[in-house]
């Protein structure tokens, strides 16, 4: 059974031979089909079409009738198949996850059992390691995806230009007293830091503090009053105790403000940063996140960059919003980024720790409704970096995301260097699965207005389309929304309505598939595919059906980037 709704060019199609298609003539000034066959409806042909291009594992194009290696000619996620084949659809989970990747999960095994358990996106964090270690763990993911048939995407955070403290000569933490007066000093100690003394990156520092400033520790992991300077020294008086990490994060308050002097001039973009920049293009990373971004400007000059350095130009960028200024110029930011994260580590050393969810909302709902992927980051399950279950606070505020339907949920310490990786990474899973399900079987999401994002008239038809699939998928409680698409762009379109379906994203590129796996209820699979509709359809069922993802009278909405319409039909 197939129904089609179609929105077609002048001049109008013949009536087609099924009674079932109604083809909604618009008007005729929508010039956007390529002309084609209006052969719409729907015949499982036991033989392979032809005019479906698929590919090998190299992206090398081959006949799909050579041999067997038809069958396999799709490309999907190793673990979201397993979850599919036991659960069916509508249990598949919608929030994606990323994990940063540090000591505790750099090797091979560890990288697997993170798959293994969910994670979509490896994130390294560049404050932290060397290049060459993190171009082991790129190394390794890439090996594991091509091994395993995972489709991990790798995601680069820069550093940025904050203030934080140096390596503590090596050491993994040190302990500050209450009262104990410590050195902050911008010297380079050649040999090792002499005892209470800690380094600090930024040259203006000593010249920037005052005495009587506070001096906050990541946040408020642990404080210190500055109470005399020496020169490029400043002794400063512990005054809440705590453990110093090394390369934590520094800021200065004075009168109860955050102090904004010549660090506010600090370049977003360091000549660090490009030269990591330089390193995540060259070993093609899917993600680059912008830490401390203040402007739109910057993320424009990194893409143009990216898009002159890298042939696909197929790097996306994340903003990284973890200052009063990026809140302040938020719109802007998002609608010049590829995506947005709630750095909220950062951000609540910045502003007062009672305006962090109000901000989360706020980015969250705003990133959905400028169509741009959205991570809720830092501190989800932060007591699981040493026990192994987390806080019931913890699962509230992991609810709380999953509720506003973020894209994705990060862990940072938990899985860069926590006692229990894994079971941090299945608590995610379980809370969003549990989430999603309660929410959606209670429909309780409340309705979001999402305003038209297309530039061009092609655009907002697109949109409509995708808007209106994604209705008539919840209307009438079809099993799965099908999209093909080439640049991502319409499975973007369809996640960002949130449908009760789960989306399966058919695109013929490698790296845009890994992009997808950051976008809510996207299942991206790799599939080369042609202008035609009908063999597309043809060639997915019968692949997806041969490896037991879906079944005949599963119900099925398709829309494509090709050709401007919504089909309804059950899997024959
Ligand atoms: N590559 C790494 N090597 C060593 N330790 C790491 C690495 N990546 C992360 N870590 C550890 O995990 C902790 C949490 O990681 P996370 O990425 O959240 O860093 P962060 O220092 O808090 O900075 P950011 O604000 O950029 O997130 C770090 O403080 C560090 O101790
Ligand atoms: C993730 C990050 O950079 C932060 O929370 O500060
Ligand atoms: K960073
Ligand atoms: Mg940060």
């Amino acid at each position: 059974m197939s129904h089609s709704l179609q929105l077609f060019a002048p001049p109008l199609p013949p009536p087609l031979s099924s009674t079932r298609q109604t083809p909604l003539h618009t008007t005729p000034h929508l010039s956007l089909l390529p002309r084609r066959s209006p052969h719409l409806q729907f015949s499982l042909r036991a033989s392979s079409d032809p005019s479906v291009i698929v590919s090998d594992s190299n992206g090398v194009a081959m006949s799909p009738s050579s041999g067997t290696s038809d069958l396999s000619s799709i490309e999907g996620d190793a673990v979201t198949e397993a979850e599919l084949r036991e659960n069916g659809f509508r249990s598949t989970r919608r929030t994606k996850i990323v994990c940063t990747i540090g000591p505790a999960t750099c090797g091979f095994s560890e990288l697997e059992a993170l798959a293994v358990g969910g994670m979509n996106v490896a994130r390294i964090n560049m404050c932290h390691g060397t290049r060459e270690w993190h171009k082991g763990v790129i190394d390794r993911v890439r090996r594991l995806n091509h091994e395993k048939g995972f489709a991990v995407a790798i995601m680069m955070d820069t550093e940025g230009s904050e203030i934080h403290m140096g390596d503590l000569g090596g050491a993994s933490s040190a302990k500050a007293e209450d009262g104990e007066v410590w050195t902050f000093s911008v010297r380079a100690f050649n040999s090792t830091l002499p005892e209470h003394t800690i380094n600090v990156n930024y040259d203006g520092f000593a010249e920037d503090v005052r005495v009587g400033d506070e001096l906050v520790v990541d946040g408020g992991m642990v404080r210190f009053e500055v109470i005399e300077k020496i020169g490029p020294d400043v002794k400063c008086l512990c005054t809440d105790p705590g453990l110093l990490l090394p390369r934590a994060n520094l800021t200065f308050w004075r009168n109860g403000s955050l102090v904004r002097e010549r660090n506010a001039m600090l370049p977003t973009i360091s000549s660090k940063d490009w030269l990591d920049i330089d390193f995540g293009i060259a070993e093609g990373v899917d993600f680059i996140a912008i830490s401390f971004v203040k402007s739109a400007e910057v993320i424009k000059h990194l893409k143009s960059y990216i898009a002159a350095r890298s042939r696909d130009s197929d790097i996306s960028v994340i903003a990284k919003i973890e200052s009063t200024d990026s809140l302040k110029n938020l719109e802007e930011i998002i609608q010049a980024s590829d995506g947005a994260m709630v750095a909220r580590g950062d951000l609540g050393a910045q502003i007062p720790l009672e305006q962090v969810p109000a901000a989360q909302q706020r980015i969250v709902q705003l990133c959905r409704q400028m169509n741009k992927p959205v991570i809720v980051a830092s501190q989800l399950l932060e007591s699981m970096i040493e026990y192994p279950t987390p806080t019931r606070a913890e699962v509230a505020d992991v609810s709380e995301a999953v509720r506003q339907r973020a894209d994705a949920l990060m862990l940072s310490g938990e899985s860069a260097m926590g006692q229990y990786p894994e079971k941090a990474l299945t608590v995610l899973r379980s809370v969003s699965l549990r989430i999603e399900k309660w929410w959606r079987e209670e429909k309780r999401y409340e309705a979001m207005i999402l305003p038209s994002v297309g530039n061009s008239f092609a655009e907002k038809i697109s949109e409509e389309i995708c808007n209106s699939a994604a209705k008539m998928a919840n209307n009438l409680e079809v099993d799965a929304l099908f999209v093909y698409t080439k640049t991502g762009h319409m499975a973007s379109l369809l996640s960002r309505c949130r449908p009760d379906c789960p989306i399966f994203a058919f695109t013929a590129t490698t790296s845009v598939r890994r992009r997808l796996n950051l976008q809510w209820g996207l299942i991206p699979f790799r599939l080369s595919f042609s202008d035609d509709m009908e063999s597309n359809l043809n060639k997915t069922f019968s692949l997806l059906k041969a490896r037991n993802l879906i079944k005949s009278g599963d119900l099925v909405i398709a829309v494509s980037d090709m050709l401007q319409s919504i089909q309804v039909m059950n899997v024959p």
